[in-house]
């Protein structure tokens, strides 16, 4: 089957209360890692690339990457621009191929990031493609900011119904407390649950997305410092709040970091414990199969297993 958009996924997934995995690529180990995980789970996936992913790797080289994973697995598969930041960003990939853009113009006072999401939903929809906006800023909670201060950053509930109805947006990136990275929350994990509840109970059936959402494993970042890394104090959003977050209209779950951390404990480890290796393949393939066995993981707790099936009628 071809390259997607994300309407139908998004939707299937916001009915079944489960979210679709989003993962960022960069190059081809990443994408086979990915698409691997997804085939093992028969999942329906989200291959993103942000600006400097397209930058990395050229972009054409990265579209192709991801038109081979579509012809290989044969699995309802979405390219999505992560982070677009300005209209040319975003034409640029849909007349380049991609299925789905984010126009991220959460930096914007709120009539100027309508204004921006609004002339790319335009351009977007002629042309069968999805669009991804962002309200609120991304910022984890200490534990010390009070709910003023949470008020200030985080995506407020009637803003989002306006900024929907206004733009016409397909989804949309809400500020609950996650952040980007791998260092989430100095204290104590915890998301603004009430507010998600708010929003989706004000927007029903539409879909939201949760960026920042990569969960940090443990036992990950303890491999990376074992075999020589220095990552101490990492933390990301437990698995047992991303999984409430996909029963509360979380349709899509961002992930980079905890695909950093898979490949590089993968590889580090190798490096480490075979010090005259020097064939790339030695140790990019374990890093691969990192990747493959995180994904097919993440995708069992989002509750996407399962969900290429119907996607392929
Ligand atoms: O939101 C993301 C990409 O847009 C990635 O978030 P993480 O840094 O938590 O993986
Ligand atoms: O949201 C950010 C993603 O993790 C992409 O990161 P990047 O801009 O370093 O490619
Ligand atoms: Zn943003
Ligand atoms: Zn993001």
């Amino acid at each position: 089957m071809p390259l997607i958009n994300s309407k139908e996924m998004l939707k299937l997934a916001h009915e079944g209360k489960y979210a679709i995995g989003a993962f960022n690529v960069n190059n081809m180990e990443i994408v086979q890692g990915i698409i691997e995980g997804a085939k093992k789970e028969n999942s329906a996936v989200i291959l993103q690339a942000s600006a400097g992913a397209r930058k990395y790797s050229n972009p054409i080289y990265l579209r192709k990457l991801v038109e081979a994973a579509v012809e290989e697995s044969n699995l309802p598969i979405v390219l999505h621009l992560d982070h677009g930041d300005s209209f040319e960003t975003c034409k640029q990939c849909i007349d380049d191929g991609f299925t789905s853009v984010m126009i991220d113009g959460s930096h914007y006072p709120f009539e100027k990031n309508i204004e921006l999401t609004k002339r790319v939903v335009e351009y977007a929809h002629e042309r069968g493609v999805t669009v991804e906006a962002e309200l609120g800023q991304l910022a984890g909670i200490e534990d010390d900011v009070n709910v003023s201060a949470e008020d200030a950053t985080f995506t407020d509930p009637d803003q989002a119904v306006e900024f929907v109805e206004r733009t016409g947006v397909d989804s949309l990136a809400i500020a609950i407390g996650t952040s980007h990275g791998a260092y989430k929350f100095a204290g104590e994990a915890r998301l603004d649950f009430a507010r998600l509840e708010k929003i989706t109970n004000l927007l029903p059936g539409f879909p939201l997305v949760l960026h920042g959402a990569s969960s940090v494993p443990q036992q990950l970042v303890q491999m990376c410092n074992s075999f020589g890394g220095d990552i101490p104090g990492a933390k990301g959003v437990p698995e047992e709040m991303l999984r409430d977050a996909s029963k509360f209209g979380v349709c899509k779950i961002n992930v980079d970091t905890d695909l950093r951390l898979a490949m590089t404990a993968a590889i580090r480890k190798v490096l480490i414990e075979n010090p005259a290796e020097f064939d790339p393949r030695k140790y990019l393939a374990p890093g691969r199969d990192a990747i493959a066995q995180l994904v097919a993981h993440k995708l069992r707790i989002f509750g996407a297993s399962g969900s290429a099936a119907k996607l392929m009628k």
